[in-house]
């Protein structure tokens, strides 16, 4: 099964980017989950300590015990890990990056609503207008960043 097998995921933000104020940061990442929330029965609680089903962190190069490193800044933004025990669901973004919550460097709302739908269980679509289309497109972040694509694919899951 591609997703996850409950409905109430909980969240943790590790660490924080010292490029935005820390409640634009958890603001950002509350709306990057509540954008998948909105079209499925999934509830997101967040936690700040212990283990998280989705733990969230800001991270450089090589990093801890991840499998996939970050490159400096631009190219790679972040990476999220599909459904499933430990690094499963988890999301890093690449502190080499300038995030912002409005147009300029990389809005972390929508990087963060991206990635989010990869720890859901979402992979790349080729629909240019897919949120989850492997290349970022800095979309007006108060428009609804999801594609009917990005709803069919994740109702396929969690429908
Ligand atoms: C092979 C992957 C590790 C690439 C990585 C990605 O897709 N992460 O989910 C990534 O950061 N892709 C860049 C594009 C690239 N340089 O390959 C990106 O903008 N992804 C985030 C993103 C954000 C918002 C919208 C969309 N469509 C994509
Ligand atoms: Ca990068
Ligand atoms: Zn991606």
């Amino acid at each position: 099964l591609p997703g996850w097998r409950k409905y109430n995921l909980t969240y943790r933000i590790i660490n924080y980017t010292p490029d935005m104020a820390r409640t634009a940061v958890d603001e950002a990442i509350q709306e990057g989950l509540e954008v998948w929330s909105k079209v499925t029965p999934l509830q997101f609680t967040k936690i700040s300590k212990g283990i998280a089903d989705i733990m969230i962190a800001f991270r450089t190069r090589v990093h801890g015990r991840c499998p996939r490193y970050f490159d400096g800044p631009l190219g790679v933004l972040g990476h999220a890990f599909p459904p499933g025990p430990g690094l499963g669901g988890d999301t890093h973004f690449d502190e080499d990056e300038n995030w912002t919550k409005d147009g300029a460097g990389f809005n972390l709302f929508l990087v963060a609503a991206h990635e989010f739908g990869h720890a859901l269980g979402l992979s790349h679509s080729s629909d240019q207008t897919a949120l989850m289309f492997p290349n970022y497109v800095s979309l007006d972040p108060r428009k609804y960043p999801l594609s009917q694509d990005d709803i069919n694919g994740i109702q396929s899951i969690y429908g």
